[in-house]
Order: structure tokens, then C-alpha cells, then sequence
């Protein structure tokens, strides 16, 4: 007998509530979307925000969005691709006494605007003392394409003026909001750390440690296949968006495992990104 997800209705959404002797989190249908992860006897490591809209109109804002097949903005088709919006099937449930297993697909085809493309898509997640997200990209089709992705993480921190992220400071980044490229950290005159504004693409392939000394923890991101991490925080651009409660992006920093350059998907091809995201005690 195949185990069956608990699922619950959150506002118009289905939500799958997940609770093992690991972990607890949560997963959303709609955009296949992490709500929440939190291991047993630990603070939550996803930040979710309190005015995230559960409706369907928009992405949750929040948890862990997938970006794809593009990301960030694209003149007349939106920000951050389609996949973040749509409904997503379950196809397969296992339960463990230490961890949960949820695969869920979606599939495109030609008709389906603003990226006319058949695909397959299918995410494998594994709840447990870590959490393990894959996403398959398989090219249905019979033209080769070109796709970006990102898993869109909203990292809870005690406050991003304060964490220290040393990979960074050995990394070449883009930043979107000057536009200028190949810069690295200057600590000197970064005092507020990584509260934004703050919109930049970093090149590297290697794993990452946020460490927070304040909340006396280190999350750890391992990844396959992604070429950046993304860091974002909206500092005081966040007063302008509504599905971002007040003072809320005083407790995130997006620290996202990404693609943002192209990736040539050959017909029948099939690619996998994955990261493995996990929590350290500071001594
Ligand atoms: O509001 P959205 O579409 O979820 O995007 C949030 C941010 O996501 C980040 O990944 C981008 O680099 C930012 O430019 C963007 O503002």
C-alpha cells in the first residue's frame, strides 16, 4: 500500500504537511514550492513571510520558489519563469520514521505561452535531518533549447547585517543593481553585512556556509549543476511589496542555488540540479 501525503488546504492552495522524527516542513502543489523545512529541536531554516499570498494569483513569497526556465525578468513574460506559478502532481509519497520522500512533475507542452516548449519536469525532495531537492529538466521536444533555473532560497537568519558568508569574499560577482561586473567584496566598507538593497550573482560551483552567529548555527548549501549563487536581500525596497511583512527582510537573506547563464537542453536530453541544504551547531 503506497503511503498517502497529508494534505490541507491553505487558503486556496494544497498544501502536503510533513512530520517525521526528523523534521517538520512543508510543500506547496502550487509551484511545487518549499514552504518550510525545520529539523527537530531547531529554529525553522526557511523564512516564510506572514503576508505571502496563498491564492494562486502570484508565487508564494517566501520558502523556496524554482526559477525556471528563465530567471529574473524578461520583457513581457514576467520574472523568474513559469514553473513557480503553476499546479504540480504528486507522483510518488514515502514516509519514513526519519525522513519523507515527495516526487512531484509537471509537464509543458508547445501551447504553453510565454515558453511555447514541451517539457518534463520532476522534483524529488527528501525531508529529513537534511533536505535534499532535485529538479529534472527533460526535453520532450524535438528542437534543442535553452533554459536558467534557480532553487530560490529564503534562508531565516538572526538578521543579515550579521551573518558571514566566507565563500563570498573569494568570489567574483555581477551586481544587478549597479550593473557593473567581475567585482569582488570589499568587508571595509560592507558594514551592513548583507542587508540590501542587495541583487548579485556570484560565480561559483562550491558549496556554501552562512554562518550566523546570533542564532549560534551554520546553514550549509551543497549543490550539482549550478554555476552561481544568487544573493539577494530587498533592504528598504521591501516597503514597497506587500507579500513581504513589515520588517520582514530584517530575517531573510536568498542565498540561491542557480543558473543564471544558459544551459543547452538537446531533444530527449534529460538534466538534474540538485542541493543538499544542512544545519551545523557554532562551537
Ligand atoms: O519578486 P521576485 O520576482 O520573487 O524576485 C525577487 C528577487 O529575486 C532575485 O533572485 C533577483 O535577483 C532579484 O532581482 C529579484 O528582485
Amino acid at each position: 500500500m503506497p503511503d498517502e501525503p497529508h494534505i490541507v488546504r491553505r487558503g486556496e492552495l494544497d498544501v502536503i504537511q510533513i512530520d517525521n522524527a526528523a523534521c517538520s516542513a512543508e510543500i506547496s502543489l502550487f509551484g511545487g514550492h518549499v514552504l518550510q523545512w525545520q529539523p527537530s529541536g531547531r529554529k525553522p531554516v526557511l523564512w516564510m513571510s506572514d503576508t505571502a499570498r496563498y491564492d494562486g494569483s502570484t508565487a508564494l513569497r517566501g520558502g523556496i520558489p524554482i526559477c525556471w526556465p528563465w530567471f529574473g525578468a524578461v520583457a513581457d513574460k514576467g520574472r523568474h519563469g513559469l514553473v513557480r506559478n503553476r499546479n504540480w502532481q504528486v507522483t510518488h509519497f514515502e514516509d519514513s520514521a526519519t525522513a519523507t520522500f515527495v516526487e512531484l512533475e509537471i509537464d509543458l507542452s508547445e501551447t504553453d505561452n510565454p515558453w511555447p516548449h514541451p517539457n518534463k519536469l520532476v522534483m524529488k525532495v527528501n525531508f529529513g535531518e537534511s533536505l535534499l531537492q532535485s529538479l529534472l529538466v527533460e526535453n520532450t521536444g524535438d528542437k534543442p533549447q535553452c533554459f536558467n533555473f534557480a532553487f530560490h532560497n529564503y534562508l531565516k537568519v538572526s538578521n543579515p547585517a550579521a551573518v558571514e558568508i566566507p565563500l563570498l569574499g573569494s568570489s567574483f560577482y555581477e551586481d544587478k543593481l549597479t550593473g557593473q561586473q567581475q567585482q569582488l567584496e570589499n568587508r571595509d566598507t560592507e558594514h551592513l553585512g548583507y542587508l540590501g538593497p542587495l541583487d548579485r550573482i556570484y560565480s561559483s560551483s562550491e558549496r556554501i556556509e552562512v554562518i550566523d552567529p546570533q542564532y549560534a548555527r551554520k546553514i550549509c548549501i551543497d549543490k550539482q549543476l549550478s554555476q552561481h549563487w544568487v544573493v539577494w536581500n530587498p533592504g528598504s525596497d521591501a516597503a514597497s511589496m506587500d507579500d513581504v511583512h513589515e520588517s520582514g527582510e530584517q530575517e531573510f537573506l536568498c542565498v540561491e542555488t542557480a543558473n543564471t547563464s544558459d544551459i543547452v537542453i538537446e531533444p530527449g536530453e534529460r538534466i538534474s540540479m540538485s542541493q543538499t541544504i544542512s544545519l551545523e551547531n557554532l562551537g
